[in-house]
């Protein structure tokens, strides 16, 4: 049980466990129109009133896009094995295709060397949510040409900088940006609608494999997707709970992992989607099935399931009333983690798999007088999943490395800058980086390969 006290027991990691830290684009660069760089729709969404926490937006963020050296020697200080990042798509190709800014790519070179000389593992994003907004204006992942667009997109990037990134994801969370994104509308672009929310699934998962299978003909090392995934309880033995628990997990951990992985959708999606899931193409699915070397896992809370009323997937979650929860609602349950790894493997095979996303938001005090911040709440969450990863890791799930989420306080989308993440504390006026208690236990766990846990 991850919750055990950790006396007496051994928590060293495999050798290579690769140990770091995670952000993306548009939560931390700030500057999204610099240097030649097309507007996302993140960039469109923030600045529509109503749309974020505060009016909140990325116009600076953490200014990483103009700090970049330093949080990579912070990195560096930390003893950073690894840094997950995402690149911004519209830096890159400010229309979404064609014309291909080169002081975007310059940005991203920069930053991968950069990294490289401080002996730190650059793991790429193709996509963080960030579309092109003259993508959008063409329909954006409803339009079945996206597939093209985005291995494009990919193909100039592995052009740049393939063999320096030797660790290449093509989606970070295609559930999240269908439905906050094209179902339920709380994220950009802000979509309502049960038609679009299957269309821009599929077609997110047609760009996946087109970007994939354009890897192989441009990159020679590894290329991934990441998934955030949850598991699913009963709240009772009810029937009714059962089968809300099957739904439950069909919409949010199979909708994706399937056609990824096997070629094919989980059935409960045609009942949860009634007259809204088309019949697919299908060619399509040889094309979203490409060969992976990895599947990255995000992983932040379970969910205890109920029959309900939530749309499309008909379920509620249960809240415990024993249970801990972060600022962002969610229940901290690090045995989920280890159930979650084990049902991946059960269900997937032994394909390996990295933590690309873990991590809590609490109330932090402060910065104290002499540069401390007190969050022994994340140090506990963190050491409690790494626990658990260790315990599936032990039960034979091949678990490559861990990426906290995350390095930097940020933007937390449509919640502003209310939600603090970070091992390391950002004072968004001023910009001072300062490590937070988390970040010097993470430093010591890092350096031990997990012994110190
Ligand atoms: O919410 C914390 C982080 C985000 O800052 C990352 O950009 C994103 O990859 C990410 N995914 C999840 C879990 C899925 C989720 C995202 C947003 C809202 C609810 C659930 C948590 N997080």
């Amino acid at each position: 049980m991850s919750d055990a006290p950790a006396q007496g027991r051994d928590f060293r990691f495999p050798d290579g466990f690769l140990w770091g830290a995670a952000t993306a684009a548009h939560q931390i660069e700030g500057s999204p129109l610099a240097d030649g760089a097309g507007p996302s729709i993140w960039t469109r969404f923030a600045h529509t009133p109503g749309m974020t926490l505060n009016g909140d937006t990325g116009d600076v963020a953490c200014d990483h896009y103009r700090r970049w050296k330093q949080d990579v020697a912070l990195m560096r200080e930390l003893g950073l094995k690894a840094y997950r990042f995402s690149v911004s798509w519209s830096r890159i190709h400010p229309e979404g295709t064609g014309r291909v800014n080169q002081a975007g790519l310059d940005f991203y070179s920069r930053l991968v060397d950069e990294l490289l000389e401080n002996g730190i593992e650059p793991l790429l994003t193709l996509f963080h949510w960030d579309l092109p907004a003259a993508l959008d204006d063409r329909g954006g992942w409803l339009n079945r040409d996206c597939a093209d667009w985005f291995a494009d997109y990919g193909t100039t990037l592995y052009r740049a900088l393939d063999g320096r990134v030797k660790k290449w994801a093509t989606i970070n969370e295609p559930w999240v940006v269908t439905d906050g994104g094209y179902l339920h509308g709380a994220l950009a672009p802000g979509h309502r609608s049960r038609y679009e929310a299957p269309i821009a699934a599929h077609n997110l998962m047609r760009a996946h494999g087109a970007a994939a299978q354009a890897y192989r003909a441009e990159g020679r090392h590894e290329m991934g997707l990441v998934v955030n995934i949850e598991p699913k309880y009963p709240a009772g033995d009810s029937p009714e709970d059962a089968a809300a628990v099957r739904r439950a997990h069909a919409y949010m951990n199979e909708q994706f992992l399937h056609p990824a992985l096997l070629g094919r959708y989980p059935d409960e999606l045609k009942d949860i989607f009634g007259d809204a899931w088309p019949e697919w193409p299908a060619e399509d699915f040889a094309l979203i099935r490409q060969p992976l070397d990895f599947v990255g896992i995000n992983y932040y809370t379970r969910s205890v399931t109920a029959a309900g009323d939530s749309y499309p997937q008909r379920t509620a979650v249960v809240r415990q009333p024993l249970g801990t929860y972060t600022e962002t609602g969610w229940e901290v349950f690090p045995q989920g983690l280890t159930d979650l790894l084990l049902w991946f493997k059960d269900t997937y095979g032994d394909l390996p798999v990295y933590i690309t996303e873990n991590g809590a938001a609490f109330f932090d005090p402060p910065v104290a007088e002499g540069g401390r911040v007190r969050d022994p709440l994340r140090t506990d969450y963190l050491r409690k999943h790494l626990s658990a990863i260790h315990d599936a890791i032990a039960a034979g799930v091949d678990v490559r490395g861990y990426m906290a989420w995350s390095l930097l306080d940020n933007l937390e989308w449509s919640l502003g800058y209310s939600k603090r993440f970070g091992i390391v504390h950002v004072n968004y006026g001023t910009q001072e980086r300062t490590p937070k208690d988390s970040a010097r236990w993470y430093s010591k766990v890092i350096a031990s390969n997990g012994r110190t846990l």
